[in-house]
């Protein structure tokens, strides 16, 4: 991508990126974006984080942000100029000096079944073996189907979807926007539906950050990320997280949630689960579709809600 910059003459911006295929593709597409409303060339910059580096269970690794921190600290110490995160990857407590400039349209938010033999959830034989790491997943499939067995596992998307073979898993659960950007649908035997399983906050959705002082002004940064923000998603997003922090949940929590622009409301479902899936709390709200701040409100208020009926517990457990 570099090359070009001379050539045209267009002002290079860096773009920081985590080593996967699923970070690189994502960042890639995003920083591309950016950079064509924007007048920019951008520039990739690889950088390693203590998710990619750990390898034990996922929930069990320090809590939140495992993946954002090493981005954020590049952003801070002006060695790129903008991070591409997954959101449901980026803690919820703001960064001072930072800012989630752009939001872009949301991809699928569902996730997404890929079993043996083109199976679906209900379809499965009892016993069959599932594989998530993700307590929220492993709870609203024991739910469902309480007769399956759930295996814990975790790796990148190739390596856990390599795991659906003769004598290993009968399937795994993913997000349906991981798959898609690494060109991996065909492996999905099932969109579960978010009545049976609600989506991690933010899954499907990226986070554009940059330095607050980059976010605005009349820089060809701040258009190109102006450009690509999408205010639909920023509403769905801000609710869910909004729920998120209330709840004083982490990523590993089992905290299912789903945010959408219908009818001129946003309207915002939850699930708070028991990690055995012997006890799901759901919960529904809607509020007129304004600005970012009513979209807030709404997901604090379910979250008071649901705290007032004893969810707290239940959210904070990491396992
Ligand atoms: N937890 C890892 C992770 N972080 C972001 C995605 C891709 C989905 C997204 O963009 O939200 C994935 C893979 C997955 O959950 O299957």
């Amino acid at each position: 991508m570099g090359v070009t910059a001379a050539a045209q003459g267009l002002p290079a911006f860096r773009v920081g990126t985590r080593g996967s295929r699923l970070a690189l593709t994502q960042t890639t597409t995003a920083a591309r974006a950016v950079a064509a409303a924007g007048g920019l060339e951008p520039e990739l910059v690889t950088i390693r984080t203590e998710g990619d580096v750990l390898t034990g269970p996922l929930s069990q690794m320090g809590g939140t942000g495992v993946f954002a921190t090493a981005l954020r600290a590049a952003l801070l110490a002006g060695s790129v100029d903008l991070a591409v995160h997954s959101l449901k990857d980026l803690p919820t407590a703001p960064v001072l000096g930072l800012e989630v400039a752009a939001v872009p349209e949301r991809e699928d938010p569902r996730d997404a079944l890929c079993a043996r033999d083109g199976l679906a959830l209900t379809e499965l034989p009892p016993g069959s073996k599932v594989g998530t790491g993700s307590p929220r997943r492993a709870a609203q499939v024991r739910a469902a189907r309480p007769d399956l067995v759930i295996v814990d596992i975790r790796g990148n998307v190739g390596t856990r979807l390599g795991r659906v073979a003769p004598g290993d898993l009968d399937a795994v659960v993913l997000a349906a926007s991981g798959l898609r950007r690494l060109g991996l649908e065909d492996a999905i035997t099932e969109l579960i539906d978010p009545s049976v399983m609600l989506p991690a906050p933010g899954q499907g959705a990226l986070a554009l950050e940059c330095r607050t002082e980059d976010a605005s002004g009349d820089t060809p940064l701040a258009a190109g990320l102006a450009a690509v923000d999408h205010l639909e998603t920023r509403l769905a997003v801000t609710a869910e997280r909004a729920l998120l922090t209330r709840l004083e949940a982490g990523c590993a929590a089992p905290v299912g949630t789903l945010g959408r622009v219908q009818g001129g409301e946003v309207v915002l479902d939850v699930v708070v689960a028991d990690p055995d899936g012997s006890r799901l709390m759901r919960r529904s709200g809607r509020t007129a579709a304004g600005d970012v701040e009513a979209a807030r409100a709404l997901g604090i208020r379910l979250g008071d809600e649901l705290l007032a009926d004893g969810a707290g517990r239940l959210a904070r457990l990491t396992l």
